[in-house]
């Protein structure tokens, strides 16, 4: 990773579309070097809390205040992976994969970095596919691709929604180990829908629910990530978890 990852914190988050507000005044602390996931019925404003402070707000009215613990901007040193892959069709797998590193730093050291690209793409599974276009690929094996340009962007901040939805479980499970592994020291922010994959990874995790939405922390689960799927205590915290999620569907 490029430079020591900083703490991430937001204050006073609101987002509109049209008329309607998905949340107000959220306030939002992601510590320096560690992975936090976050849960939440569909539709809540997840996705649009991450691209907030991804900076890809889309929405008519977009406020908050967001800080790194360094004092210097977020902006330039963040990934971030949508829940779209986002690959360009009419490039290469291992051209997506380079593509940020590429617009950044121009062609110097070209064969260096695509060696890395090429060793990531064997991590996820795609080794041989390097010069396909994104369009012969799955839907899994695209999820694939991006997942492999997320990780080699080398960035302190990284910003994920739902990196591993469309995956097999054997595949998921690997790849949950890999990102465990190559981001350890990042600090991270996951959107997912799997209680047990929280648990797996996250350092923290918190829950957005309510009406108007509110961020819960509720678990910050004990033991170091990738934590193993057969742990009993696992299965006991998930259970937990699906209570918190199902009252906060309640209240909202
Ligand atoms: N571009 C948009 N234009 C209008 N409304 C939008 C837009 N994007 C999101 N919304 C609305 O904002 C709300 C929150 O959407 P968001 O995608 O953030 O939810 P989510 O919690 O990520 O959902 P999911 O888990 O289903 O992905 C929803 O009511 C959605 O309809």
């Amino acid at each position: 990773m490029t430079g020591q990852a900083p703490s991430v914190r937001l204050r006073g988050a609101a987002l509109r579309f049209g008329g309607r507000a998905v949340f107000s005044d959220l306030d939002l602390d992601l510590p320096a070097g560690r992975w936090t996931c976050l849960l939440g019925e569909s539709g809540i404003g997840k996705t649009s809390l991450l691209r907030l402070i991804a900076g890809l707000g889309s929405a008519d009215e977009t406020r908050g205040h967001l800080s790194c613990s360094d004092g210097l901007p977020l902006a330039g040193r963040v990934a971030y992976m949508g829940q779209r892959d986002l690959l360009l069709p009419w490039t290469t797998v291992l051209q997506n994969v380079v593509l940020g590193a590429r617009l950044r730093g121009g062609r110097a050291a070209a064969r260096e970095t695509e060696g890395r690209a090429a060793a990531l793409l064997r991590a996820v599974g795609l080794a041989g596919r390097e010069e396909d276009l994104p369009g012969s690929l799955s839907g899994g094996m695209r999820q694939r691709v991006a997942l492999a340009r997320t990780l080699f962007e080398d960035c302190p901040v990284v910003l994920m929604d739902e990196p591993f939805s469309a995956l097999d479980a054997v595949t998921r499970h690997r790849l949950q180990a890999l990102a465990s592994d190559l981001l350890r020291g990042c600090t991270v922010f996951m959107v997912t829908h799997d209680p047990l994959e929280a648990l797996r990874l996250a350092d923290r995790i918190e829950v957005l629910a309510g009406l108007p939405p509110q961020l819960r922390p509720v678990f910050e689960p004990a033991g170091q990530a990738p934590r193993p799927l057969d742990d009993p205590a696992l299965a006991q915290q998930a259970g937990r978890l699906m209570i918190v999620l199902g009252d906060g569907a309640r209240a909202a």
